[in-house]
């Protein structure tokens, strides 16, 4: 049996290759052991997120999830099972403890293209009646569609849209719903649904204009169809950042996410859910609801520990929530 006791020193004092190897092997095998738990961890809760066939969702690092829409092959187009995807994954990652920010991307050459012109059962139906057709739409395209967009929105925790190349009609709508945007230099955006004939329905022509602040600019793309590029989109507020190309742009979410991960979880999803609220609600209700809810908020350990923290000047180290 091979000790793992060193004992074989050389003449001048130096450890021999092979004893080397041994105190090369337990340090692995300590750092091992050490970090395989919170590997372990990560990748078994990533796992209920496998049933997702339109998504792909990841954990690249603590605390952060990496939600990739995965439908390459049609530019990530959106069909029916997408929106059920989508809805239930971002409850899911709600109410998931181990989570604390969302990164969200396109996978391959395109951010989506929108809604999935090829996929007959999304706005059919095959009730002969009108009042029955459009009620038949209503329940099983409309609402949940809106539904599912709108799940970024209600998702407890962060969301950090990072769009590439295109993002086409329904796309609008989901990154809308987001917290953050960021794009690269090559990317626009373009509300569509006028060119296919209809007036957009799952949130764009709700919160596009309350995110930019300018109705005249939204009206005209709204109208218009027209490409709006990131160069202009950061202009007038749609995005927050440009990047050179997509992997400089994703490092840049990881860093952000993870900064929003390190954060109290109590303090970043009362202020999701305050400018929310204070987005569709004048200043004194707003000022209202958050006073409700840091009624509780400010008694939790989190507000202690950041405090200690930041006068002993250590990072704070928060429970899950
Ligand atoms: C209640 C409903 C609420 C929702 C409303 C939402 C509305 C909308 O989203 S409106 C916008 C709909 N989308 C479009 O009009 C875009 C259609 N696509 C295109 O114009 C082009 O594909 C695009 C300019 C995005 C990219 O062109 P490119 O030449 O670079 O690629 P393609 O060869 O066209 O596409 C590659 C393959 O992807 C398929 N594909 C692309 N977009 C869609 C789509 N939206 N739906 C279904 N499939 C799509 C395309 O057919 C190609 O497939 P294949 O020929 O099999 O290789």
């Amino acid at each position: 049996m091979t000790s793992l006791v060193c004992t074989n020193r050389s003449p001048i004092g130096r450890y021999n290759s092979s004893c080397r190897f041994q105190e090369i092997y337990s340090m692995l095998l300590r750092t091992f052991r050490s970090t395989i738990p919170a590997v372990k961890r990560m990748y078994s809760q990533i796992a209920a997120y496998d049933k997702y066939t339109t998504l792909k969702v990841t954990a690249p690092s603590e605390y952060v999830c990496h939600v990739e829409l995965n439908r390459p092959d049609s530019l990530n187009s959106m069909n029916k099972q997408f929106f059920t995807d989508l809805r239930q994954c971002f409850e899911q990652i709600s109410s998931d403890s181990s989570i604390r920010c969302v990164m969200l991307s396109g996978a391959g050459r395109f951010f989506t293209s929108g809604l999935d012109l090829k996929d007959a059962a999304l706005l059919t139906s095959d009730q002969p009646d009108v009042g029955r057709k459009g009620l038949a739409l209503l329940r099983g395209s409309i609402t949940p569609f809106q539904e599912s967009i709108s799940s970024l929105e209600k998702c407890s925790k962060p969301v950090v849209c990072a769009i590439h190349s295109g993002c086409v009609g329904g796309g609008v709508d989901l990154v809308t719903a987001g917290d953050i945007r960021l794009a690269t230099s090559d990317a626009y955006f373009q509300i569509k649904e006028i060119d296919i004939g209809l007036a957009a329905d799952i949130g764009t022509l709700q919160r596009f204009q309350k995110v930019i602040g300018n109705d005249s600019i939204f009206r005209e793309l709204a109208y218009t169809c027209r490409k709006l590029f990131a160069d202009e989109a950061f202009k007038i507020g749609l995005i927050s950042s440009i990047f050179v190309n997509k992997e400089e742009m994703m490092k840049f979410a990881l860093e952000t996410c993870t900064i929003i991960a390190s954060k109290s979880p109590i303090a970043i999803q009362t202020s999701k859910k305050s400018i929310n609220y204070s987005r569709d609600h004048s200043v004194k209700e707003g000022l209202e609801h958050v006073a409700a809810w840091n009624m509780t908020m400010l008694q939790s350990e989190d507000l202690i520990k950041a405090v200690m923290a930041a006068v002993n000047k250590e990072k704070p180290v928060f429970s899950k929530l």
